[in-house]
C-alpha cells in the first residue's frame, strides 16, 4: 500500500516542553483525516511538524518516500499545502492574485507566470466557486468566501498532501458544510490526502474515513470513526460525558454531550410496558425530561431493558425466553402500582409475554390511568392466536384507557407533573 504522508517516531518539544511524543501515522492518497483532541494536545503543533514549518527534534516525516528534511521548501510546497487557522487576516490583495501566490513554488524568477499556471488558477477558482470574485479584493470577502480563496489558493499549488488547520471554526452551519464538501471532493477527486484539525466532533464523523485522537502529545486512538469515537474514549479523553448514538439518515456515529447541570427533577412516576426498542426513544425523553421511569417485564439483554439500565431505572425483568413468571409479574404489577400511569408501548405479544397485557386488566389498577400509543395493526402484532387480541378489545374499553401519540403523551406528562407541584 502507498502512502502519501507518513509520520515516523515524530518527536517535538518547545523548549523543554515536550508536546507530541513518538507519533506515527500512515496516511493515504485521497484519504480525508480528522485530528481531534481537547486544547494544548498537540494537534496544532502536529500539524505545523507534518507541513515542514516545524523541525522535529525526533523521528521523521515522509512524502511519498521522501523525508521532508531532505527537501528544499519549494520543494514541500509542490507537495503539500498547509491552510492555517487565521484565514481572516488583513490580505490588501486581489481574489485572483491571493490564488496565483499559490503558483510560486512553480514560477521561475525573472519570469513570471505562464498561460498553464493561469490556467491552473482558473480551474482552481472554478473548483471552489470563487471565479465570479476574482476581482474583488479579499479583505471585502465574508469569512466562508475568504475560506474557499485560501483553499483555491492550497488547490493552485497542485500538492499531494492538504493540511488544515481548524478549516470550519470561524463558519455558520451552511458554510461548514460546503467547505466541508469541498475538501471531501478535493480528496475523493484530485486524490489529494486532506488531514485536518476540527474540535466539531460530530463533522468529524461525517466526513473523515479515519480519526486521529490526541492526548497530550500522544495518539490515544485512531481509526474508523465509530470505533474512535465511543463514549468511553470521549470521556478519557476530553472527560465530558457524551451518548453516542448512529445518525438515522446517514447511519453515521453522532455524538451527543450530556449536560452537567443537574436536571429538573419531578415527582411523576411512570411505568413503560415496552419491549424491542419500542420504549427506549421515550425512556430517554421522559428520563431527560427529569421523570422517574420504571419498565417491565423485559426481557435481559432487550435493547429496552439496555435503555433501562443506562438510564438506572427500575426494571421488572426476565430471563429470555421464558414466559413472565409470577415474581416478574408481581414486580411489574408493584411498579405499575406505585406509578401515577401506565404507558403501553405497540409491542409484540406472544404466550411469553402476554402477560405484560393482562396486568393492564388488573382490578387493583382501575384508577391507574393508562396510555396506549401506537393502537395500529394490533393483529399483525399478535403472535398467540388471538388471545391478546381478545385481551386487547377488553382493555380499550376501560374507563382509565386512552390513546394517544407520543408527544401528546409527553405534553400531558408535563403538565400532569405542573399541576402536581
Ligand atoms: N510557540 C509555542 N511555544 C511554546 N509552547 C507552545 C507554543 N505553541 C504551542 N505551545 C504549547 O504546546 C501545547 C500544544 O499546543 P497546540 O497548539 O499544538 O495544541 P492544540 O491541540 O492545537 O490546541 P487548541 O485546540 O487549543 O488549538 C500547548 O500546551 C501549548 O501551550
Amino acid at each position: 500500500m502507498d502512502y502519501e504522508i507518513s509520520a515516523e517516531h515524530l518527536g517535538f518539544c518547545y523548549g523543554n516542553k515536550e508536546v507530541l511524543k513518538n507519533i506515527n501515522l500512515k496516511i493515504k492518497e485521497g484519504s480525508f483525516i480528522s485530528i481531534i483532541g481537547p486544547n494544548g494536545s498537540g494537534k496544532s503543533t502536529l500539524l505545523k511538524t507534518l507541513s515542514g514549518f516545524l523541525k522535529p527534534q525526533r523521528g521523521a516525516v515522509l512524502i511519498g518516500e521522501e523525508n521532508l528534511k531532505e527537501l528544499s521548501q519549494r520543494e514541500i510546497s509542490k507537495r503539500l499545502s498547509m491552510v492555517p487557522q487565521n484565514i481572516l487576516l488583513e490580505f490588501d490583495f486581489k481574489v485572483k492574485d491571493i490564488v496565483l501566490m499559490g503558483r510560486h513554488p512553480y514560477i521561475k524568477r525573472l519570469k513570471g507566470e505562464t498561460p498553464e499556471d493561469i490556467k491552473i488558477v482558473e480551474k482552481a477558482m472554478r473548483y471552489t466557486n470563487i471565479l465570479e470574485f476574482s476581482d474583488r479584493l479579499y479583505n471585502e470577502l465574508s469569512g466562508g468566501e475568504k475560506q474557499r480563496v485560501i483553499l483555491a489558493q492550497a488547490l493552485a499549488q497542485q500538492p499531494r498532501v492538504l493540511l488544515l488547520d481548524e478549516p470550519i471554526s470561524h463558519l455558520d452551519l451552511q458554510h461548514q458544510v460546503e467547505i466541508l464538501d469541498l475538501i471531501k471532493r478535493m480528496s475523493m477527486e484530485e486524490g489529494l490526502a486532506s488531514i485536518a484539525v476540527l474540535h466539531d466532533l460530530n463533522m468529524a464523523s461525517a466526513y473523515s474515513d479515519h480519526i486521529v485522537m490526541l492526548k497530550a502529545g500522544e495518539i490515544f486512538c485512531e481509526g474508523e470513526p465509530e470505533k474512535v469515537l465511543t463514549a468511553e474514549n470521549i470521556a478519557h479523553v476530553f472527560n465530558t460525558d457524551v451518548t453516542v448514538s448512529k445518525n438515522p439518515v446517514t447511519g453515521k456515529t453522532y455524538i451527543y454531550p450530556i449536560s452537567t447541570i443537574p436536571k429538573k427533577k419531578r415527582d411523576t412516576k411512570i411505568h413503560i410496558i415496552c419491549g424491542g426498542g419500542s420504549g427506549s426513544k421515550l425512556i430517554k425523553e421522559l428520563a431527560d425530561n427529569g421523570f422517574t421511569v420504571s419498565t417491565g417485564v423485559l426481557n435481559i439483554g432487550d435493547s429496552d431493558w439496555a435503555a433501562s439500565k443506562e438510564y438506572e431505572l427500575d426494571v421488572a425483568e426476565e430471563t429470555p425466553f421464558l414466559n413472565i413468571t409470577q415474581k416478574a409479574y408481581e414486580k411489574n404489577l408493584e411498579l405499575a402500582l406505585a406509578a401515577y400511569c401506565i404507558v403501553l408501548m405497540p409491542i409484540y405479544f406472544s404466550k411469553a409475554n402476554i402477560r405484560n397485557l393482562e396486568l393492564l386488566t388488573e382490578k387493583q389498577l382501575k384508577d391507574k390511568k393508562i396510555y396506549i400509543l401506537g393502537d395500529r395493526d394490533f393483529e399483525k402484532r399478535d403472535y398467540t392466536g388471538g388471545e391478546a387480541r381478545s385481551l386487547y378489545k377488553g382493555l380499550k374499553k376501560q374507563l382509565n384507557v386512552i390513546q394517544l401519540e407520543e408527544y401528546e403523551l409527553i405534553e400531558a406528562l408535563l403538565k400532569a407533573d405542573e399541576g402536581n407541584e
